[in-house]
């Protein structure tokens, strides 16, 4: 199941030098409040290197409330989150970073809900997606004429294979906000690749999509993953693309922990079958 790629790869996506199989991200008794709510309550998981990892619960048990902390836009009042990236075997604790540092990094987010220039083509969001990499030159090369094309053209080499991985070249100088919703979550998609991320965030990338959609970015999730090597945390609703495209699923229920393991194990769980699949049957 993957998209025949048109063209060789001089770029790698995949910025983590964890060796496939090492810890990437371990999440230890993280503890969230908004005052008497427990968004977040002794969550505790690893992720591992080259896994797609899901998170998955019913509404409300804290699944982009943990994103949210993981990528800095919360920090839990208890607890760690330690990165791993194997660069100089370096780890980083994130939960009192700001999320641009968090960002640079390499740990790279879509959200719920697009977040693109509208105005601006495929391929303009796509640069902008490199902005960490970028100096402010080759930024404002962007939007008005300047200097420091050199660089703006080794972006542009890798931003054109994340066109070629993603199939964007139909619609690279279209305006985002014309295209239909599906394309514009595969620009997201591609936006967050154009970081060259250790760790991609992928908050309910399907959510809102028909089925055919939802089989063409659960595809395409699934080449990022083989051909690009990235590890993901994925949200998602759709029960059946979880089960189908995941390594390893953490359950989450009132903002606690109660199930993690892989797929099988995880639909084996009698509390995960009371607490969330059973609840979809009724
Ligand atoms: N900024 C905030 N302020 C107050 N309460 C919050 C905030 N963010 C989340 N919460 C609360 O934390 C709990 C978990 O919410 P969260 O959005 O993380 O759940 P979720 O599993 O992602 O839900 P959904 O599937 O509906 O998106 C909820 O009770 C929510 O109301």
């Amino acid at each position: 199941m993957t998209t025949g790629l048109t063209r060789a790869y001089q770029h790698s996506l995949n910025s983590s030098a964890v060796p496939s199989g090492q810890p990437a991200l371990e999440v230890k008794d993280i503890g969230l409040r908004f005052g008497g709510v427990h968004a977040l309550a002794d969550v505790g998981f690893t992720v591992t290197q080259g896994h797609i990892h899901a998170v998955i619960g019913p509404n409300g048990a804290g699944k982009s409330s943990l994103l949210n902390c993981v990528s800095g836009l919360y920090h839990p009042q208890h607890g760690s989150i330690v990165l791993h990236t194997g660069v100089e075997g370096t780890s980083h604790e994130l939960t009192k970073l700001p999320p641009y540092k968090i960002a640079r990094l390499g740990v790279a987010r879509s959200f719920q809900n697009i977040e693109l220039f509208s105005g601006l083509t495929v391929l303009e969001n796509l640069m902008l997606g490199r902005h960490i990499h970028m100096s402010k030159s080759v930024l404002a090369s962007l939007v008005w004429l300047g200097p420091a094309r050199r660089q703006e053209i080794a972006h542009r080499a890798l931003v054109e294979e994340v066109i070629d991985l993603l199939s964007l070249q139909p619609f690279r100088h279209k305006s985002v906000g014309s295209l239909a919703y599906g394309i514009q979550k595969r620009v997201e998609l591609g936006r967050a690749l154009c970081l060259q991320p250790a760790l991609l965030l992928l908050d309910e990338p399907m959510a809102g999509m028909n089925a055919e959609e939802k089989e063409d970015m659960a595809r395409y999730i699934l080449d990022v993953h083989e051909l690009a090597g990235v590890t993901v945390i994925l949200i998602e609703h759709d029960m059946a693309v979880v089960m189908d495209i995941s390594n390893r699923v953490s359950v989450l229920d009132f903002g606690r922990l109660i199930a993690d393991g892989t797929p099988d194990e995880v639909k084996a769980n009698p509390k995960v079958v009371e607490a969330y699949l059973g609840a979809e049957e009724h």
